[in-house]
């Protein structure tokens, strides 16, 4: 055979980082969508009456039926059975679907609708699910939380299965070439889409100086539509990469139930799942609330709505300067000339500088903690380069969580004593939110990498489910945990803006503390059993 018949799809550097692209783009679209409303807590009070635990209660929904139905082991059988391919276009299917639901229930025409009375009068108990005391619903809740929780349970199903099956796709295309690297560069897209959607979501909810937070969610709902075209174009590009190679799709490690009895017996994996559920759940359930935490805690001079900083073209620049922020610093990872990658860093470093002063001019909340996926943007892919050439896995992920400590720490006692400082408050911010950026790269890039070195490749796949699975119950738990804290602790307060977030801070810290505990005990018994996660992942 010559060389030539030989090439596949897969041998070409732009094909494989093309497929990569599709995938990627599909999950920063998601990404996008999974936190939508996070940055418009306050308006979903104002516009809908939804208060914190209403507002707890719907965002923690999207992962209802991965933990309690098990949809995400499911939909680790049907990657195994049905393929890369075909799980990817169900998943992106899924998430339109479970959008669209979310997006009627927050538009104005369900209110005063038939379904807004019934959703009102009904769901209140859900028999077995309210004895557990695990009901996504609760008597009083808003209809339009309760119609926007069952849209988000939809949608969450279909993005977890989007996670571990991009990732097994990861591995089909670049297995013995740059997967680290590829996997870094996904993860570091995925935070560019929780930047995107700090920025544009408050800014189509206030377009043209009317509120309407339906035009957030439609936001989201058309860049669905824009993944799923997608990762339609991926299928056939997979479809043509199988025909070349003439592999019929992973059927050679079809799902066997006995699989998770061997996953399940290993300690490795156990710590490994434990420190992501508590690292994951101080994290992602955090972002939902942090815009509106900084607005409690930080003193904005509101800024005429004349005035330059409060028009549109100035979050358009913004924003475009935060793109140039996130591609400086990832295209630094790519320069194998000293001096190409500290120009890039310089001018990364420079426009995140201005991007800072923007967010401070502009009195934004969300603009601010929009820089906390910028960091990650950058170092995910060095750190991951990193874990391949060196190793330190393990001392990764306990110095991440010693930063995750710091962080909410900080933000729960420090930056409340900046508060009549304008300027003070804001750097705090800056500061604080940039390390817990920092720790955002350091954990997700040791983790996920560190995974095959526990299980056998064999079961990778369905590893990756369950580990996504034990971390879905936190990420389940704590966004509702938080409303209900912030509930508790501010009885009398019903300005959104003036809430007390010290406790949901503190408790999030002690996760924090748990995860740096977990990742003690397992750089212990990574030496003992020789497990590997300190040896670089190329020798
Ligand atoms: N290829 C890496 C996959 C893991 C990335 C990881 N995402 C998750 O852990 C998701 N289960 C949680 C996503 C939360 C929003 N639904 C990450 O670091 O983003």
């Amino acid at each position: 055979m010559t060389e030539e018949i030989r090439k596949t799809l897969r041998d070409s550097a732009a094909m494989r980082w093309t497929a990569l692209l599709l995938l990627a783009l599909a999950m920063f679209c998601a990404y996008i969508f999974v936190d939508i409303l996070s940055p418009i807590k306050d308006l979903m009070l104002t516009q809908r009456g939804w208060d914190s635990t209403a507002f707890g209660t719907m965002q923690g929904s999207e992962t209802f039926l991965n933990v309690f139905v098990f949809f995400l082991i499911f939909a680790g059988i049907i990657l195994d059975k049905m393929g890369v391919r075909f799980t990817a276009v169900l998943s992106g299917a899924v998430m339109l679907f479970g959008a669209l639901i979310k997006y009627y229930a927050v538009s104005e025409s369900f209110i005063g609708s038939g379904m807004e009375a019934w959703f009102t009068a009904h769901l209140n108990y859900i028999p077995g699910f309210d004895e557990l005391g695990v009901s996504p619903f609760y008597e009083g809740m808003p209809a339009s939380a309760k119609v926007a929780a069952i849209g988000f349970m939809i949608f969450g199903c279909g993005t977890e299965m989007g996670g571990i099956t991009v990732s097994r796709g990861i591995v089909k295309w670049f297995k013995g070439r740059e997967m680290a690297l590829a996997m870094g560069s996904e993860m570091a897209l995925a935070r560019l889409g929780v930047a995107t959607c700090m920025i544009f979501s408050p800014f189509f909810a206030k377009l043209g100086g009317s509120i309407d937070v339906s035009r957030s969610v439609a936001f989201g709902v058309v860049l669905l539509c824009i993944a799923l075209i997608m990762i339609i174009v991926y299928f056939f590009m997979d479809k043509k990469l199988d025909s070349q190679t003439h592999e019929e799709e992973e059927k050679d490690d079809p799902f066997k139930i006995s699989d998770l009895g061997k996953i399940l017996s290993s300690q490795g994996f156990w710590l490994v799942s434990l420190l992501c559920v508590l690292y994951y759940s101080a994290i992602f359930p955090f972002q939902k609330y942090a815009v509106n935490m900084l607005q409690c805690n930080l003193t904005f001079t509101a800024v005429p709505e004349d005035s330059f900083w409060a028009s549109s073209s100035v979050t358009i620049v913004q924003y475009v300067i935060m793109i140039i922020v996130a591609a400086g610093a990832f295209a630094s990872n790519f320069q194998k000339d000293k001096v190409r990658r500290v120009l890039f860093t310089v001018a990364s470093v420079v426009a995140l500088v201005v991007y800072c002063y923007m967010g401070y001019m502009r009195q934004s909340a969300e603009s601010i903690f929009a820089v906390f996926p910028l960091l990650a943007v950058g170092i995910t892919p060095i750190l991951g380069n990193y874990v391949d050439h060196k190793g330190k896995a393990a001392t990764m992920l306990v110095l991440g969580s010693l930063l995750l400590i710091f962080c909410h720490l900080t933000f729960a006692f420090i930056l409340p004593q900046f508060k009549g400082s304008e300027l003070g408050g804001v750097v705090v911010a800056y500061v604080t939110i940039l390390v817990l950026g920092a720790s955002f790269s350091l954990v997700p890039a040791a983790l996920w990498p560190s995974v095959p070195k526990l299980v056998e490749p064999k079961i990778i796949g369905s590893a990756y489910a369950l580990i996504f699975w034990i971390q879905n119950i936190g990420l389940w738990l704590f966004p509702l945990l938080i409303g209900k804290v912030l509930d508790k602790t501010n009885p009398n307060v019903t300005d959104p803006t003036q809430l007390n977030y010290t406790w949901p801070l503190v408790m999030l810290a002690m996760l924090g503390v748990a995860a740096f505990f977990i990742g003690l005990y397992l750089k212990v018994i990574d030496k003992r059993k020789g497990i590997g996660l300190e040896e670089p992942n190329i020798k």
